[in-house]
């Protein structure tokens, strides 16, 4: 089995992309002859979220599919329809498996090492049921949080050893407010730098064939001076770079964000594509979403190859 890093590069080239879709849905924000099609007047208002949910996502992915590396589904947009909205995350991420696309769970969990190791059983390790053993979500990757420190990190690092799997630890992220504690100085640095120097320290065990770790990065995309440093201190990590387009980040400024090999980097698009459609590229929603990831491959591509 391929270490999540160098099933990261395979993608990359096989696909000439670096684009991971972020599956963000908002019932709101699906188009109105979407729903006014789907909606079944039969069927009470949960029936017709979890099919309208489910199918927009699903021809989103299709329509992208050739586009992108991978998606990357954001737990919130799921929980906030309760368990309704999880069981639809359930079979979409089961859908982008069968296609083979990379699955980046994004909920940036953390907790004390127990319960942590519950989150980590969910998304990429497994959890033990009666006398079976069952990977329930069974992710690529998955995002973490890294302020309760070191032991709520390892069950995350140690299923990453054994399953192969792959961790994006928040370093500075790509929000206005990220500076509040995040560009504290602590011992003459940044905080975000301490944290890079964790991450560092943790991936140095997970290692694929390309020299690259298992164990990356989140920087987002508004913070190229942040990921200038962040690569001094990282070189051999991949960043997970969120917050270009709608949140300001420029597309122009990737290259200060390239790792070893001119590689080392995964950019997420996520209401750029899934709302496509809203800035009228074609009248049809799957067009749009497939003209806006191709369109964005390859101008992230004229910058970084
Ligand atoms: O620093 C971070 C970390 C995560 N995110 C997540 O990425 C997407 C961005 O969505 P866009 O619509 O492309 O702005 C979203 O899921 C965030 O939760 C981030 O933006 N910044």
């Amino acid at each position: 089995m391929l270490n999540f890093s160098d099933k990261l590069i395979e993608a990359i080239k096989k696909k000439n992309s670096v684009l991971i879709a972020g599956i963000d849905t908002t019932v709101e924000n699906i188009p109105d002859y979407f729903i006014r099609k789907y909606y079944d007047d039969e069927k009470n208002e949960i029936e017709n979220l979890k099919y309208i949910l489910y199918e927009y996502n699903r021809r989103i992915i299709d329509a992208i599919e050739e586009n992108v590396i991978g998606v990357k589904f954001q737990a919130a947009f799921f929980e906030q329809y309760s368990y309704y909205g999880i069981e639809v995350l359930h079979k979409l991420i089961q859908y982008a498996q069968n296609k083979k696309l990379i699955v980046i769970f994004d909920g940036k969990r953390n907790d004390i090492s127990s319960s942590a190791k519950g989150y980590s059983n969910a998304y990429i390790g497994e959890t033990t049921l009666f006398d079976k053993k069952i990977k329930f979500f069974d992710c690529d990757a998955m995002t973490v949080n890294p302020y309760l420190g070191e032991d709520g990190i390892k069950p995350f690092v140690e299923d990453c050893e054994r399953f192969k799997k792959g961790l994006f630890v928040l370093v500075k992220t790509s929000n206005p407010s990220s500076k509040d504690f995040q560009d504290l100085i602590v011992d003459s640095k940044y905080l975000f730098e301490k944290v890079a120097e964790k991450v560092h320290e943790w991936g140095a065990s997970c290692k694929g064939k390309h020299g690259y770790s298992d164990i990356g990065a989140v920087v987002g995309a508004t913070q190229p001076q942040a990921a200038k440093m962040v690569r001094s201190i990282l070189p051999d990590s991949f960043l997970l770079i969120p917050g270009i387009g709608v949140q300001g980040g420029k597309i122009e400024d990737l290259k200060y964000f390239l790792g070893k090999n001119k590689m080392g980097i995964i950019v997420n698009s996520s209401r750029d594509i899934i709302y496509a459609y809203k800035n009228h590229i074609h009248s049809d929603f799957e067009k749009s979403s497939f003209i806006a990831s191709k369109n964005l491959k390859e101008s992230i591509n004229s910058v970084i190859n």
